[in-house]
């Protein structure tokens, strides 16, 4: 069956405070998403709609067309992972797992003894006595080994040293090539993270800046680099996000699609046509109060 995640015109409330405003966003099953967007902009607020957390002030969430919140058959094929507080968990690593096997229902025991190998985890020590990273690489390896239609890791790397998130990105990858299903990261390593996004969605302020496939995303971005007043003739019409000069060269950072005759253009005119990465474009687009109004792409 589908899980595609529909959610429709939510506004979530915290008292008058509106940390979701009327957001409409449709999930495809199967796909990695780039969740991005600044402190407080409502990541985890709108990946808590998803995991039927929370119910929406106003407006729906729908996976696989049913309605989400307190939901038992939508819950079970959602895994939502994120930083836990485990000071009080007496529980051993071996018994989280146990657990994880007697309630989930595709959970794969054998792949997650595999994970717990690969990050060594100790399986008799208390999980409350395991350190921050460790107990990251516990609740990635349950995320993982759940094997859930939709699975949401929410920051789920934090306390992990470079080496072990290596380690998650890697084996995630791999069980997504061989087990399709919807992954939803929500990170602020952008640079790190973003060979893993097929598609990326980008929240600002309670709204959606954008969703866009990943390689569609990087076209839509450039730097125009060349002689002062030629790029400013060059890039005159088109959505600037940020400029740079040096001397008398300028370097500007557009927004939008570059057709062919206008690369043609800029090389006849001499400009130097360059990449943007994913990170800076994220930088430029919520820099502003509102974000960079989008043609075509903001929703
Ligand atoms: N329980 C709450 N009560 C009141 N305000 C809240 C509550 N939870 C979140 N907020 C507010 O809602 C907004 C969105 O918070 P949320 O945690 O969803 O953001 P985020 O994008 O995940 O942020 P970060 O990247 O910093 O983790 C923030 O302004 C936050 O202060």
């Amino acid at each position: 069956m589908s899980y595609d995640v529909d959610v429709n015109q939510v506004t979530v409330k915290y008292g008058s405070f509106e940390a979701l405003k009327r957001v409409s966003l449709h999930l495809e099953s199967g796909k990695i998403y780039g969740l991005i967007g600044r402190n407080g902009a409502g990541k985890s607020t709108l990946l808590s709609l998803l995991a039927s957390f929370r119910e929406p002030t106003e407006g729906k969430v729908r996976i696989g067309g049913r309605e989400a919140f307190e939901n038992r058959d939508v819950m079970s094929q959602v895994t939502l992972v994120y930083e836990t507080d485990y000071s009080e968990e007496t529980e051993k690593v071996k018994g989280m797992l146990e657990a994880a096997e007697r309630y989930r229902p595709h959970f794969d025991r054998q792949y997650a003894d595999e994970l717990v190998e690969l990050f060594n985890l100790p399986l008799e020590k208390q999980v409350k006595k395991l350190s921050r990273g460790m107990q990251a690489a516990l609740n990635v390896t349950i995320g993982l080994a759940n094997r859930s239609p939709i699975t949401i890791f929410d920051e789920a790397y934090l306390g992990m040293d470079a080496p072990t998130r290596e380690i998650f990105y890697k084996k995630l990858l791999e069980d997504h090539a061989k087990h399709p299903r919807t992954i939803i990261l929500s990170t602020h390593l952008v640079s790190e993270m973003e060979y893993l996004f097929e598609e990326v969605v980008i929240i600002h302020k309670g709204n959606v800046l954008l969703q866009e496939p990943m390689d569609r995303l990087m076209e839509r971005g450039a730097s125009i680099t060349g002689p002062d007043q030629v790029v400013e003739d060059f890039c005159s019409d088109m959505t600037q996000l940020s400029t740079q000069r040096l001397g008398g060269t300028k370097s500007v950072v557009v927004y939008g699609e570059l057709t062919e005759e206008k690369r043609r253009e800029a090389s006849q005119r001499g400009l130097e046509v360059g990449p943007v990465s994913l990170q800076d474009l994220f930088i430029h687009l919520t820099s502003g109060e509102k974000g960079v109004e989008i043609d075509g792409t903001s929703k």
